[in-house]
């Protein structure tokens, strides 16, 4: 369960005093997620989720919050998060930094039809669109410098097919060039697990804490790598032809977008593949409860490189 720091009722009474949402009915850990500890928390007005962040420092916080706040803003069924009395987004509970933010409705669909691919792909294009206004910037904490570190942490750790299958893709990943695709602000981890669906509509996206400012289409393969497999981690060509169609009607991929798709999607595969690694090989003591499987992203990465992969609409 990841549920790392413990928060007793009598000190998150205390700390629901600097709100104005009522008093605490019952709180309550939750065990899905890998880098947070999250509490259902309902209050005498309404529910909420509170977030103890584990391992981000503090200084970047206030980018992922006002994001969510931006998109919630701009009529995204993001989380909105709330302020304090102060009028302040982030505190600090159990001395670890701390923050409300709405509960939204729904369930993650694991199995997801091409109808719910198109759903996703639309909502990405609203995500990468309100985002263009959102005046922060801070890097894509997974991004190229991020990779080449842990590239470095992990290697030794690999087997001989896996560290040559590394020294490829970053040495491939190098040469590619990345600074003509419109970037903004990302959410960079739209797994299925972060979706919510209300029935038929998108009732919440989660889990804002990987955002960054990076290449939009970095956000958009990394989306199809996942909503688009097939257990084997083929794509399922209904399904990503839904997700990019829909992305595409919202906002067209540009030249530039479309001849960096290819590459794009083994760059998003080695991210989890690495990140995975890490967590796997070196996990930080008493913080990694759930550690999701490196050899699924591997597996993907290679597939990526040895297939062609569906093309977005348009090219
Ligand atoms: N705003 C929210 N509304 C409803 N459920 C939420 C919300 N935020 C998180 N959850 C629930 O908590 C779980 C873990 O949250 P997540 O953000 O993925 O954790 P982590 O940051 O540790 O990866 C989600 O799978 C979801 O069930
Ligand atoms: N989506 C990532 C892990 C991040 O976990 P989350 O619970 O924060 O979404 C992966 O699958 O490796």
């Amino acid at each position: 369960m990841s549920v790392f720091t413990p928060v007793t009722a009598e000190s998150l009474s205390d700390w629901l005093g600097g709100y104005a949402i009522g008093r605490l009915v019952e709180h309550q850990g939750i065990s899905a997620g890998v880098q947070n500890t999250n509490f259902f928390v309902t209050t005498t007005l309404g529910r909420y989720v509170l977030t103890l962040f584990e391992s981000i420092p503090r200084a970047e916080l206030p980018y992922y919050l006002y994001l969510m706040a931006h998109l919630a803003h701009h009529g995204l069924p993001v989380p909105a998060p709330v302020a304090d009395r102060n009028n302040e987004y982030l505190g600090t509970l159990s001395d670890k930094p701390a923050a409300l933010v709405a509960r939204l409705s729904g369930r993650s669909v694991m199995e997801p039809t091409a109808q719910h691919c198109a759903k996703v792909g639309a909502m990405l294009a609203g995500l990468h669109l309100a985002g263009q206004s959102y005046g922060r910037r801070q890097e894509n904490p997974r991004g190229a410098h991020w990779r080449t570190r842990t590239a470095a942490r992990v290697r030794p750790h690999l087997d001989a097919s896996g560290r040559e299958l590394l020294d490829a893709e970053l040495a491939f990943q190098a040469q590619q060039r990345y600074d003509a695709l419109p970037r903004g602000a990302i959410h960079a981890d739209l797994f299925r697990d972060n979706v919510l669906w209300d029935g038929d509509y998108i009732g919440g996206v989660i889990d804002f804490y990987f955002a960054g400012n990076d290449a939009l289409l970095f956000d958009v393969a990394v989306t199809a790598n996942d909503w688009c497999t097939e257990p084997d981690g083929s794509f399922d060509p209904d399904r990503s032809q839904a997700l990019l169609a829909a992305y595409h009607a919202e906002r067209p991929f540009t030249r530039a977008e479309l001849d960096a798709w290819q590459p794009m999607l083994r760059a998003a595969a080695l991210r989890f593949w690495l990140s995975r690694a890490e967590d796997f090989h070196l996990p930080k003591p008493g913080e990694m409860v759930l550690v999701k499987n490196p050899d699924e992203y591997q597996d993907i990465l290679r597939l990526r490189i040895a297939h062609g992969c569906p093309m977005p609409p348009g090219s």
